[in-house]
């Protein structure tokens, strides 16, 4: 993360020797949190305070820290880091944050889950085995012997085993029986979805997490390199139902990820083909689509797709049966940050690179005319200069003929 832009500005406009109000504080250039952290400092212990952040946001903020401000006490240290926070997270964010976090603790304190050993990761249970073999290889090799790439930037796999997909729909089920039950007012995944449930929300994210830690991340770093992949740190996770009495489609779209992994978990289903159009920046979202971005793939219980936040798509109807997919939107705020600084166009968006083309197309078609035109004058120009230039004077021009 660049912590530049989260740098507070305002001491250098006020006096040289950064005092302001009479308080004494670090010159600007002090104040500047270090972009690597500090390993061989320990940090304080924030637990006993009341704050409005993890206790270990703090601490691993600390390491941060201008070197100037690892000496002052920890009270100094907790308004600064105060300060910083507040920036980064602004007020209506905060209480959203707040309100979520009880939302969850209620649920938490309230909802028995019914099979817990979904609740932690056991690859052998939940994964195929040639995906764990991949994985485990680590190399692209190993992904590429597992991974079809039906359209530039869609990857599909098989992933899940079938008991496994049975036991988080039951799961599920479970879950919204609870709901339905206690007549609890629940978040939908997001503003598209009328059903479905958000894992995270239940007890799913710490499992949820490491499946993104330990197995997507090595892919999304080898496929996804240049658009976050290499740094995802943290997820969305939820589940979306299509069919009778659930929504029937999704509309077009794209995603709030940097990586998003959508797997089908089952039931029996007919259409529920999901559609793409190409990959967009935020500048081009709305642009037509080109003929080789059209794609369209069919789920499979238990295959998994892989595809950028930013490849504009959607799902059509489910046709009839009742289909449940699993997803994983995966976001890394360092790419997130850097994005707020880029001024050029986004290698990434197709249709940021085919504007590229086309102006090197028509420069490249503008140079070819002026080259033309100039041979064409050389050329004539020579031919009178050879009429009215002595043998002895002759103009360069001749020498490019
Ligand atoms: O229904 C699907 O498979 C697509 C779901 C999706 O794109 C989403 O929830 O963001
Ligand atoms: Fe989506």
């Amino acid at each position: 993360m660049s912590f530049d832009g989260l740098v507070d500005r305002r001491e250098e406009s006020q006096n040289g020797n950064g005092t302001s109000n009479g308080v004494v504080r670090p010159s600007y250039s002090d104040r500047r949190l270090r972009l690597n952290p500090n390993t061989n400092h320990k940090p304080e212990s924030y637990e006993d305070m009341k704050l409005e952040f993890d206790p270990t946001v703090y601490s691993s903020l600390e390491r941060h820290l201008p070197p100037s401000m690892l000496a002052v006490g920890r009270e100094a240290k907790v308004q600064f880091m105060k300060e910083i926070l507040a920036r980064y997270l602004p007020e209506g964010e905060r209480t959203r944050v707040q309100r979520h976090r009880e939302y969850r603790e209620k649920i938490m304190s309230n909802y028995e889950p019914l099979h817990r050993e979904l609740y932690n990761i056991h690859p052998t249970t939940f994964f195929v085995p040639s995906f764990i073999k991949a994985i485990g290889d680590n190399t692209i090799e190993s992904f590429r012997s597992i991974i079809s790439e039906p359209s530039p930037g869609i990857f599909t796999f098989s992933m899940l085993q079938p008991s496994f997909c049975e036991l988080l729909l039951s799961e599920v089920e479970n879950f919204e029986k609870w709901v339905h039950d206690t007549k609890f007012r629940i978040m939908r995944p997001n503003t598209m979805n009328k059903y479905g449930a958000v894992l995270d929300d239940f007890g799913l994210e710490a499992m949820l997490d490491k499946l993104m830690d330990e197995f997507i991340c090595p892919m999304s770093k080898a496929f996804f390199g240049e658009v976050g992949g290499s740094s995802l740190d943290s997820h969305h996770g939820f589940v979306v139902e299509y069919g009778k009495d659930r929504d029937a489609e999704l509309g077009f779209h794209v995603d709030d990820s940097e990586v998003t992994l959508n797997v089908c978990l089952g039931k029996q289903f007919t259409g529920g083909e999901l559609f793409f159009r190409g990959v967009r920046c935020d500048r081009h979202v709305n642009s037509p689509t080109q003929p080789e971005e059209f794609f369209e793939y069919s789920h499979v219980p238990g295959q998994a797709v892989l595809h950028r936040g930013r490849h504009r798509h959607g799902a059509w109807a489910t046709t009839s049966g009742h289909r449940i997919n699993l997803l994983l939107w995966c976001r890394s705020s360092v790419f997130r940050e850097l994005k707020k600084y880029q001024k050029e166009f986004s290698t990434w968006c197709g249709e940021c690179q085919r504007e590229k083309k086309e102006r090197q197309r028509q420069s490249l078609a503008a140079t070819k005319l002026v080259a033309k035109s100039m041979q064409k004058w050389n050329l004539t120009s020579s031919l009178n200069s050879t009429k009215v230039t002595p043998e002895s004077d002759q103009p360069k021009a001749h020498a490019y003929k």
